[in-house]
């Protein structure tokens, strides 16, 4: 039996990662989360519910009541207001805790799974047979997120979202608790100069080469 594809995919905010992850699952044919959505579900509940995105206790509570079967019925949660409670709750080690199992349990399916997140290739899936940790500068990862934003009407200014990418970054690299590092056997991926399908062939690329070396 071939071993599983487990395709970790990591990343700053806005890099790519997810459109680079979505399409790599269709081409191997693997199912695929995007990590991202249960750190914004657990952020909108704790607001949803009158909560303060700094009440710690509140945030384990959503994380340990989470519906993950419902994440993609809700547009809420690709709004900016989302990622920003997102980015505050995943710096809790509980709300990390209550996810993990969740999260391991998708990367073990037989034949494999892509996900797409922050701490894929250090904690969720270490043991991944392709690791990717797709970058770009934060100039172009605002550039990309406010055109996405900007085409579904929202109404945000290019330095605003290029000071939200920035504060995103800084929140993410500097936590305690998993934070997001490219892990040391994971290929990095810098798309800046990359149109989407440049990005997506140099992708499938590096996950050709993985499976290349676990088929020696
Ligand atoms: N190489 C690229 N060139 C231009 N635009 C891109 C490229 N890759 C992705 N995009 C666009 O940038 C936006 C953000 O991409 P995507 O959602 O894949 O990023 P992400 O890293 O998954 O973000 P998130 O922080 O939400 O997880 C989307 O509108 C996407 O179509
Ligand atoms: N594995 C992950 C995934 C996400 N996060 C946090 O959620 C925020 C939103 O993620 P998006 O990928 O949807 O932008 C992100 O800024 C992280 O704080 C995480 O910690 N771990």
């Amino acid at each position: 039996m071939s071993p599983a594809l487990v395709i970790a995919v990591d990343g700053p905010a806005a890099s790519g990662k997810g459109t680079i992850a979505a399409r790599l699952a269709t081409t191997y044919g693997l199912p695929f989360l995007d990590t991202g959505l249960l750190y914004r579900a657990v952020g909108l509940e704790v607001l949803a519910t009158g909560g303060d995105l700094a009440d710690e206790a509140a945030a384990d509570r959503a994380a340990r009541a989470l519906d993950a079967d419902r994440l993609s019925q809700d547009a809420r949660l690709t709004t900016g207001e989302a990622g920003e409670a997102a980015s505050r709750v995943a710096g809790y080690p509980g709300v990390r805790a209550a996810l993990l199992d969740l999260q391991q349990a998708f990367a073990r399916q037989p034949g494999g799974a892509v996900l797409d997140g922050r701490d894929i290739g250090t904690v969720i899936a270490p043991d991944a047979m392709a690791k990717l940790f797709v970058t770009a500068t934060p100039e172009t990862r605002a550039r990309r997120r406010w055109r996405q934003l900007r085409d579904r009407g929202d109404d945000i200014s290019f330095e605003a979202m290029l000071a939200d990418i920035l504060k995103r970054d800084e929140r993410d690299a500097g936590r305690g608790s998993a934070p997001m590092i490219q892990a040391s056997d994971a290929v990095l991926l810098d798309t800046t100069d990359m149109d989407i399908e440049q990005a997506f062939d140099a992708a499938r690329r590096i996950v050709e080469a993985a499976r290349a070396r676990h088929t020696l």
